[in-house]
């Protein structure tokens, strides 16, 4: 049956609502957490059925195992006045949206104990334009107490099922990130919906770089379900490592050389509140904070896939994204100028970077990414390592930057994303390559990545879908001018090469080895390919 003719979810409850919003069934595409249509009423069971006020109206409610659903109550009508249909429709909300159950009582100015019972309020996660979520509350206005007690109890039974939902987290939140505004983002925004939620937390304020690691390393983590991290990619990408170097030494690994790595114990949740929040943006499809905790409340959970960059056969760390040449040098820069606001030193980072531009002379050897099931089922029996020593390829030149992205790295200069054909979980990584050309023409490429115009379509630019990467400078000083030695040394030590690893400077003296690990953690977030595009 269409939707529009059975109704609406939960339109005209938002307290009024933005204004000039349509009703939110008809404005908001499902996602993946969603049911595409509400289930149908007869095909399930129903838990209860009775009557309360809601939006001013006496409803027929009727709580079923997916949904609630409520029509008002209509006196005897005239036969045949259809706008009695049209103004009386059935409106439904499903149970997974629902977070949260309170009984609602109106307190006197002086009385802080047994108030009067007027109903009962259920919290709930409204799903918006652009893949924002928004939090919402629905009242079932009933005074009595032995009806709403049923309710209640069966609401609360409701939500004791959902088993994915964390009921104990603990938090990393870096109070430096961005304008220092973290601490404020957490307790005015995040707290709350946790509290309300019943969520227990073990909240830490991070005190220098390498901090959350250091704890992560010992600290307990039995009783938490997750672990969050308020911040922004630099301690974003900080935990991930950190959760994963933990779950390697529990599992007895030799954490020096991984070759497979085991999977992270714990979800990671990513609350952005930096000055770059690329992973918590290519996670949700917004750089959103609501979203990102409604997304932990209901425990949405999404496999995401992991590289491990080593160095002469020894891991350096586990991250997203990596940048090396352009890029890397680029945060090289910005990260001595740390005094600068964070735009500041980003837009003269990279003004210098230009001024500066200078190709890296490269031998880039990569693994193109097969898909074939076979190869597939092989590798997931571990078959050695000789099966695709074939299938290796090798490039070298002179090479303006190098990216290799294991997600979309959405972020709000490039809101399709840097590497717009990945995604957080197809096993794969993109590889892309920016020759050496003119500067004019290298800058053309980068504001493509603002626009809608395809930014590899440069005869410059070549893009490879791989599953590792070898990168090896091969010479870093040879035949440079005097003059270009001083500049380096400005953007990295004297015998290492700057990369950016998810917004984190590393410096790497040889060739450095990424590999992608398919679905090494998982965070909290909805799925990019339900999403929509903006
Ligand atoms: N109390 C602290 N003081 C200084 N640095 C910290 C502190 N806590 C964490 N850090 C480090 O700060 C770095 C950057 O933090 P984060 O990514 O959260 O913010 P950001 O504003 O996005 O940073 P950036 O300007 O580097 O993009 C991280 O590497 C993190 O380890």
């Amino acid at each position: 049956m269409p939707r529009g003719k059975r109704g609406g979810r939960v339109s005209a409850l938002e307290g009024g609502g933005e204004e000039g919003a349509p009703p939110a069934a008809a404005a908001v595409p499902s996602a993946p957490w969603a049911f595409p249509q509400p289930p149908e009423a007869a095909a399930e069971q129903v838990l209860l059925r009775g009557i309360f006020e809601i939006g001013r109206n006496s409803c027929d409610v009727v709580l079923s195992e997916r949904t609630l659903r409520w029509r008002p109550i209509q006196p005897v009508r005239p036969a045949g006045d259809s706008k009695y249909d049209v103004l009386h429709k059935e409106e439904f909300i499903e149970l997974k949206d629902i977070f949260s159950v309170k009984l609602k009582r109106r307190y006197f100015a002086t009385q802080h104990k047994n108030g009067t019972l007027l109903g009962i309020t259920l919290f709930i996660c409204l799903k918006k334009e652009q893949n924002k979520l928004k939090d919402s509350t629905l009242d079932l206005i009933n005074l009595s107490d032995d009806h709403c007690d049923i309710w209640f109890r069966q609401f609360r039974k409701i939500l004791a099922g959902f088993s994915n939902r964390p009921k104990s987290l603990k938090i990393f939140l870096n109070p430096q990130s961005h304008k220092k505004e973290a601490t404020q983002v957490y307790y005015e925004k995040v707290e709350p919906l946790l509290k309300i939620t019943g969520i227990k937390t073990d909240v830490i304020i991070t005190e220098y770089e390498g901090h959350a690691l250091s704890l992560l390393k010992e600290c307990e983590l039995q009783g938490f379900d997750g672990i969050v991290c308020v911040g922004g990619d630099g301690s974003a990408s900080e935990v991930a490592h950190a959760l994963l170097l933990r779950a390697q030494k529990n599992a007895g690994m030799e954490t020096d050389s991984i070759l497979t790595p085991v999977r992270a114990q714990l979800p990671l949740g990513l609350i952005p509140a930096g000055s770059t929040n690329v992973l918590a943006h290519s996670l949700h499809g917004i750089p959103h904070v609501v979203t990102a905790t409604l997304h932990i409340i209901l425990g949405h959970l999404q496999p995401v896939d992991v590289c491990t960059f080593s160095a002469t056969g020894k891991l350096l760390r586990f991250g997203f994204s990596a940048m090396f040449g352009f890029g890397g040098r680029t945060l090289a820069l910005a990260e001595k100028h740390r005094w600068m606001s964070p735009n500041q030193r980003r837009d003269f980072a990279v003004i210098k970077a230009l001024a500066q531009l200078k190709p890296e002379d490269c031998e880039i050897s990569f693994l193109p990414f097969n898909s074939s099931q076979d190869l597939q089922q092989r590798r997931a029996r571990g078959s050695p390592k000789s099966d695709c020593s074939d299938r290796w390829q090798m490039i070298q030149g002179q090479f303006l930057n190098v990216s290799i992205m294991a997600i979309p790295c959405l972020c709000s200069v490039a809101p399709r994303g840097l590497a717009p054909n990945t995604r957080l979980n197809n096993g794969s990584m993109a590889l892309i390559i920016a020759r050496n050309t003119s500067r004019p023409e290298f800058i053309k490429h980068l504001k493509r990545y603002a626009s809608v115009k395809n930014q590899f379509n440069f005869p410059f630019v070549e893009t490879y879908t791989v599953e590792e990467v070898k990168v090896y400078p091969r010479n870093k000083t040879g035949g440079r001018h005097p003059k270009e030695e001083d500049q380096l040394h400005e953007t990295a030590s004297e015998e290492s090469f700057p990369w950016n690893v998810d917004g984190d400077l590393m410096e790497a003296a040889s060739e450095v080895h990424v590999k992608l690990h398919p679905r090494l953690i998982s965070l909290y977030g909805g799925s990019l390919e339900e999403m929509i595009p903006k």
